[in-house]
């Protein structure tokens, strides 16, 4: 298996272009199940989750073709056409590999009245259950049936009547499924409390762009008018901005000045207001956002939270530049329970950090050592790339599939910047 080997030292300094987001692209794959027209993303990034999604999609029958991919180009653009069904289930095997896949189950139930699809179980940041998904298209008049590790959806013959659901606790997810189910829905449907992230304003600019009536984008009581049918549409997914954020904290904790090439600080703004907080330099420019340490950086204090707060998928990347602050940093993660697995490892190249129960206090320290290490999950391990690139030494981060999920060709980016990283083939 592949390894990432990182020298520290180096002050990252450059411009690095930031990719689409994959939590954005990962809701607007599926919308193509809305219709039997095609449907042209670009700005795909180039992700093993990406790639997963892909061929969930031909699992239904649905054709995919990539086009202006050269291999020198950081996303491509594809185009997905479901003109005729030929599934409407999908299998354990696909759905184990990528959480995400749960996001299918409201755009095949719009779509073909039925949808059957594997649980996709925990993962190494916690629980992650999908009952909201449920309740809220129960909620919409859909028969739900849990049976051997598989959920079956089934809407009434004539479609979804519509209804309304208020989220006890907000979910990115469920939001997104139940949004994709109500746009071909019979009559209204209303949701409370939904997530407002902006992933979610690009999914429904995305069904906007379709044929979709949606008031109060961007709010968290979103009122979705059912349309017999959708149409085709080309769009351009959003910038990532954990990508974005990720390298704005590994320029700041390694003392150096980048330019992020199509960040926007509308979308990072508690990310932007941390960074400002321990005094790093983050200023718009024509063409992104300039990141640059300023001297030692301070301490701070901060809670993750749905959007707009600070984002669980900032915290561990945050807890890695933190631990060069001046000071005594504290982070509570309210969002997933088991979200520390870096801790370990960050102590493992000489971090100072404790944690207890959901608070993990961060202590200042001179810097790492490098050291061979191995995260569970994708935040985790780029918190330990980051750390790695201010070690003394050499850092192996192995398991990267998990970065591969999430970090588009992370060792070219890093190396463009003036970072001495490299991808090995383990023996
Ligand atoms: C592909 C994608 O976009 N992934 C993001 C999405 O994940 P995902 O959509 O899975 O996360 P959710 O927003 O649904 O989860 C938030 C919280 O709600 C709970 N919950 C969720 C659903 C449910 O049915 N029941 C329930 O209790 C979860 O356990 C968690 O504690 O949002 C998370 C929170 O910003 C991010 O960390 C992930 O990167
Ligand atoms: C947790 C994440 O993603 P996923 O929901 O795809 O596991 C993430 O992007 O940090």
């Amino acid at each position: 298996m592949d390894k990432i080997i990182v020298r520290g030292g180096n002050p990252l300094k450059g411009q690095i272009p930031i990719s689409g987001a994959k939590n954005s692209a990962l809701t607007l794959l599926p919308c193509a199940l809305l219709t039997d027209e095609p449907v042209t993303l670009r700005n795909l990034p180039r992700l093993a989750d990406i790639d997963g999604f892909q061929h969930l999609m031909n699992q239904f029958g649905v054709s995919t073709s990539i086009a202006g991919a050269r291999p020198e180009d950081f996303g491509r653009v594809m185009t997905l056409q479901a003109t005729r069904m030929t599934s409407n289930v999908a299998p354990y095997d696909l759905v184990r590999k990528m959480r995400a896949s749960i996001l299918v189950l409201g755009p095949l139930l719009a779509r073909t009245g039925e949808a059957t699809v594997s649980l996709p179980g925990g993962c190494a940041i916690g629980n992650r259950p999908i009952d909201l998904h449920l309740k809220a298209l129960e909620a919409f008049g859909a028969k739900i049936e849990v049976a051997a590790g598989y959920v079956k959806a089934t809407a009434p013959s004539g479609g979804l009547p519509g209804g309304k659901f208020t989220f006890p606790v907000v979910s990115v997810g469920a939001t997104e499924n139940a949004i994709m189910a109500a746009v071909l829905a019979k009559g209204t449907c209303e949701l409370k409390n939904a997530a407002r992230e902006p992933e979610i304003v690009d999914l429904c600019n995305l069904l906007v762009a379709m044929g979709a009536e949606i008031e109060n984008i961007g709010r968290g009581n979103l009122v979705i008018h059912g349309k017999d049918r959708l149409h085709g549409a080309t769009y351009r997914v959003m910038s990532d901005r954990i990508e974005a954020g990720s390298y704005a904290c590994a320029a700041a904790m390694t003392g150096g000045d980048v330019e992020l090439l199509g960040a926007n600080e509308e979308e990072m703004g508690a990310t932007v207001a941390a960074l400002r907080e321990a005094g790093v330099l983050v200023e718009e420019t024509k063409n992104g956002l300039r990141v640059a340490a300023q001297g030692k950086m301070r301490a701070i204090t901060l809670t993750t939270a749905p959007y707009p707060g600070f984002a669980t998928d900032m915290q561990a990347q945050f807890m890695a530049m933190l631990c060069m602050a001046e000071g005594t940093s504290v982070l509570t993660e309210t969002i997933f329970e088991n979200r520390y697995m870096h801790v370990p490892e960050l102590n493992r190249m000489g971090a100072h950090i404790e944690t207890k129960g959901r608070t993990a206090i961060v202590h200042g320290i001179k810097g790492f050592t490098g050291a061979p290490v191995m995260a569970t999950d994708l935040r985790a391990s780029m918190s330990l790339v980051m750390a790695g690139l201010v070690a003394e030494g050499e850092t192996e981060v192995s398991r990267l599939y998990h970065l591969d999920r999430g970090y588009e060709r992370l060792e070219e980016k890093l190396a463009m910047v003036g970072a001495d990283v490299e991808r090995v083939g383990a023996d």
